[in-house]
This record gives structure tokens, sequence and C-alpha cells, in this order.
């Protein structure tokens, strides 16, 4: 179900559990996790290695069904990957053969938009993550950081409520990831985006999130979930604020990893 493009979609997850089977062996990623999260949020959730998170968000994008519970998005049951999720994940995974536009046009395919109305939306996204002059090039030819722009605007592009992101700065050089997140941030306020942003970054999550969960380790259960009410615009890593919010953040994740 496709929200509006001025609106984001909320999100519920009731008694989820998720197994991954295979060769006999079984591993509950997730048990019985409740978790919603409201239309315009900006969710970011932190945790131990292995502790489901990557978990979390495949089950939103429809790539896993959960073993038991269900997943809904604007109140629909999520049945499989739809337009009305875009992921981002850690590597660009752009297509090669493509220009950066045929990437970003390309979720717009198969949906009965027009080639020259594709073409239009794909630009106008790429314009809004500063890439509009690149529009020609292939992947190959970009930096690391534009490479992360243009698969931003190819989730953008179909106009999806939620914005799922799987450690999307982690592979970046220090100074891009701090241009990114901030970008990322002003992003959001202009479409008011749903965001669910997963990072090992205890800083980006306090930098970014207007509400941060904390994970235990597998099977993941939220052991801390707290709205941040440092200021939208403008956020001072050197506030005294941001540095009590770290340090509580920073406390619960390592507890929650702790054997
Ligand atoms: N396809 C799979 N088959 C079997 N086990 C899996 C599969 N995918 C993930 N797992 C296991 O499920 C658990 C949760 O994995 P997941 O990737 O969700 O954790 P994560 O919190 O994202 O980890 P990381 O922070 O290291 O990226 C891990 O123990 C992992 O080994």
């Amino acid at each position: 179900m496709p929200s509006r493009p001025d609106e984001g979609s909320a999100v519920a997850l009731r008694s989820v559990t998720h197994r991954y089977s295979s060769r006999g062996r079984h591993i509950d990623a997730l048990h019985t996790l409740d978790l919603s999260i409201s239309a315009g949020e900006f969710v970011v959730v932190v945790g131990p290695s292995g502790c489901g998170k990557s978990t979390l968000l495949g089950l939103i994008a429809g790539f896993h069904r959960p073993t038991t519970g269900t997943v809904q998005v604007d109140g629909a049951p999520v049945v499989g990957p739809g337009p009305d999720r875009g992921v981002v994940f850690q590597q660009p995974r752009l297509f090669p053969w493509l220009s950066v536009l045929g990437n970003v046009e390309f979720g717009l395919r198969g949906r009965g938009i027009s080639r020259a109305d594709r073409r239009a939306r794909a630009l106008a996204k790429l314009d809004q993550v500063g890439l509009a002059d690149v529009a020609g090039l292939r992947p190959y030819e970009l930096s690391g950081g534009m490479q992360q722009r243009a698969a931003i605007a190819r989730a953008l592009a179909p106009d999806p409520g939620v914005l799922l992101m799987d450690e999307p700065f982690a592979a970046l050089d220090a100074l891009t990831r701090d241009r990114m997140q901030e970008e990322l941030r002003a992003l959001w306020r202009d479409t008011g985006r749903t965001v669910l942003f997963v990072t090992h970054s205890i800083d980006e999550a306090v930098y970014l999130g207007t509400r941060i969960i904390v994970f235990s380790a597998r099977p993941g259960r939220v052991v801390l979930d707290e709205a941040s009410d440092i200021p939208a615009q403008g956020r001072d890593r050197d506030h005294p604020d941001f540095g009590t919010l770290r340090t509580r953040i920073s406390t619960a994740v390592r507890s929650a990893a702790a054997p």
C-alpha cells in the first residue's frame, strides 16, 4: 500500500520470531519482538553483532517471512518486497552496466509509468541527492559516497513510505560519512519519510535518530527504547545532551553484548 509521496508509513511488528534453519541447525535471530514505529519517525537500531538487526530490516522489506508473528506497514501485512519500502544496504549494489540514471529508473520499471515520467522522476531524485550532473556516468566512475547517494536516490524513486537502511555509511571514510549523515537528516526533514536505520556507531545513532533502540544479543530483544529530544535542527555533537545520551546508549549496548 504505497503512501502518499508526502508522508511516511507506520510499521508494526507483533510477537515476531524469526528462526533460520539450515542443515539441521536452528538460529533464532529474533524472539517475540514487538515494535511500533509511527509515520515520520527516524528510528535507529543498534546492538551487538549478530543480534538480528539485518533480519529485522529484511522482515520489513519482505525478504523474509516471520516464523511466527506479524509484520505490517500502514496496517497491511508484508507479504514480499514492494515499492512502499525502499532499502539501502552497506554496499551500494548498483548495476554496473547501467548509468546512474538507469539505476535510479530501474525501480520504476513495470509500474505503468511512462518512460518520460520515469526519467523525470529519476532525475528529480538524483537532484535531491546532489547527483543530477553525473546522471549519465556509470557507477564505477563515482566515488564511494556518490555511489551510496545514487543508491539512496534509487531507493527513494518509487516514493516509499519507509526507508530501510542497513549500515549504509559504514564503508565510507569519516568525512564523507559525516556529510552523508547531515544530508540524510535534511532529506528526512524535507520528505517526512519514516526511516529505520541500522548502525554499529553509537555516535551515528545519536546524531541521526529521533528514537534509538538497543537490541540485546541474539535473539534480539529491545533492551532500551529512547526518544531523543536533541533538537532536530543543527545537532551539535559538542552539546552536553549529546554526550549524555551517547553515554546512556553506549552503556546499554555494552551490557547487551555482555555474555
Ligand atoms: N540466511 C541465514 N541463514 C542462517 N543464519 C542466518 C542467516 N542470516 C542471518 N543468520 C544468523 O542470524 C543471526 C542474526 O543475523 P543478522 O544478520 O540479522 O544480525 P545483525 O545484528 O544484523 O548482525 P551484524 O551487526 O553483524 O550485521 C546471526 O546469528 C546470523 O548468523
